[in-house]
């Protein structure tokens, strides 16, 4: 079996595992429940291996996960990854001198920081996240790691929302798991 039909493999068992409901948190979005994922450690353990594989022998200095569900999954593949874990967190949360950046999500604004010394110049990063949706999170992800002085290499989802096109956003490659959403939901 080549990498990619590992990958397929997996990705399929793990996609009959999500659950989907309707108008949550809002009239209109389809919502993408990942967390049975977390409740058996079989399905958990073939989440970390399809990202394993698909990353193979790449170089990676950082996994950087993005508050809340990007911290479900960050720490454990980084450390399978032999790779540092660095969050990205949502604004008065992480104490010293942080970088911060402001940006859209599909209403209105937020804001995220990383700590300043947590990245090494230069170093490689895999920015991971569950949902690729308008792309806001990630793009100002990226920025966070670029002010650090350190390079994106991937941006890694569960899922991607692609009516949405979140990836026309971002300055690196993008890879999703698990087929997503090609319309919005009505
Ligand atoms: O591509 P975008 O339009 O930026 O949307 C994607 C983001 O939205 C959700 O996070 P959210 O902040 O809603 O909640 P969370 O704290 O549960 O992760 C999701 O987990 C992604 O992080
Ligand atoms: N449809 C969706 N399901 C789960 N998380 C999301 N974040 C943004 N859009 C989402
Ligand atoms: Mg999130």
């Amino acid at each position: 079996m080549s990498t990619e039909q590992e990958i397929s493999v997996l990705a399929k068992e793990l996609k009959a595992n999500l659950r989907q409901f309707p108008n949550f948190p809002s009239e209109g979005i389809l919502f993408e429940d990942f967390l049975p994922i977390f409740s058996k450690p079989e399905l958990f353990q073939k989440l970390l291996k399809a990202f394993q594989l698909h990353v193979g022998n790449a170089k990676v200095d950082y996994v950087v996960g993005l508050e809340s569900r990007g911290f479900l999954f960050g720490p454990s593949l980084a450390l399978a990854l032999n790779a540092g874990f660095v969050p990205i967190r949502k604004p008065g949360k992480l104490p010293g001198p942080t970088f911060q950046v402001e940006f859209q999500k599909e209403y209105g604004s937020d804001k995220f920081e990383i700590q300043q010394d947590t990245l090494p110049a230069g170093s490689k990063v895999l920015v991971v996240d569950d949902i690729l949706a308008t792309g806001g999170s990630a793009f100002a992800a990226g920025e966070l790691v670029k002010k650090s002085g350190a390079e994106v290499i991937e941006y890694l989802f569960v899922m991607e929302l692609d009516f949405l096109k979140g990836r026309d956003k971002l300055g690196a490659p993008v890879f999703t798991l698990l087929s997503g959403q090609d319309e919005k939901f009505q």
